[in-house]
């Protein structure tokens, strides 16, 4: 498992737009690890959840939606495409539909608990040692990872971040439900506002991705010889 020695596990947490997603897919492509995106995973249970027309507000039910799906998940950083019940969903997952619904089903706990140990078997079956990506990774998912990591920035970065990403598709008002009202609902589930105990805090802000990346692959070093 994590921790022992043998495989590097990288925790990443940190909320909406501190750059998670980009650092750890660098940070895995540096030093040749599998990467997964649990982030992915929620957006995927959201996509299932609309596409059935399921009432979100009936939590029971949606996790026993979530729990009959088959999550086929790739861990190549390079690709990261993720499909549900033989469907691939890597560009679905990524609509405004999606990113404004997604929190009412991260913080449906019988589905975090679902999720969580299918990430944990994931990371159990990784022979290359993994980078993890989320919100609880650090804390709940693989606390016992070599190299844990809050990466953080201020929000204004965030949300002009994701407002570049997005163009013209959505508008201001829509960013910044999709950052700042995310992670608050999201932080009601999941600690990565404050940094556990053993987690480095990165801040984002004022340093550009590959600074980002290059900082949390000196963190690895000790674990991963062949890191540079
Ligand atoms: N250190 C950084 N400096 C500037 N922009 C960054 C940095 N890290 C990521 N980005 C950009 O910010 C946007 C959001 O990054 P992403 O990795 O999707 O964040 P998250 O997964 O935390 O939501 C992307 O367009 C990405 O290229
Ligand atoms: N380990 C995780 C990962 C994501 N989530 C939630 C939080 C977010 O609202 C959604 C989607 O996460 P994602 O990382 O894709 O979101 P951002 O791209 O950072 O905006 O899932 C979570 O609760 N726990």
């Amino acid at each position: 498992m994590s921790g022992s020695g043998e495989r590097l596990v990288v925790a990443i947490d940190g909320p909406s737009g501190s750059g998670k997603s980009s650092t750890a897919r660098g940070v895995a492509e540096r030093l040749g690890l599998d990467y997964l995106d649990t982030g992915a995973m929620y957006r995927a249970a959201t996509w299932l959840a609309l596409h059935e027309q399921v009432d979100r507000t009936d939590r029971h039910r949606v996790s026993e939606l979530v729990a009959r799906a088959r999550f086929g998940i790739d861990l190549d950083p390079r690709t990261a495409t993720i499909a549900v019940d033989g469907v691939d969903v890597t560009t679905a997952i990524r609509e405004p539909a999606v990113s404004a619904a997604v929190s009412s089903v991260a913080t449906n706990l019988e589905v975090r608990h679902d999720l969580v140990a299918r990430q944990q078997a994931l990371i159990a079956d990784s022979s290359r040692g993994i980078v993890v990506e989320g919100r609880d990774i650090t804390t709940v998912v693989a606390p016992d990872a070599q190299v844990r990591v809050l990466l953080v920035a201020d929000p204004a970065a965030r949300v002009a971040r994701r407002r570049a990403e997005l163009g013209e598709t959505v508008t201001a008002d829509d960013v910044t439900d999709q950052v700042i009202r995310r992670d608050a609902d999201d932080s009601t589930v999941a600690a990565f506002t404050e940094a556990a105990p053993g987690v480095t805090v990165v801040d984002s802000t004022h340093a550009g991705l590959d600074e980002v990346i290059g900082r949390i692959c000196t963190l690895a070093e000790p674990y991963a010889p062949s890191a540079t």
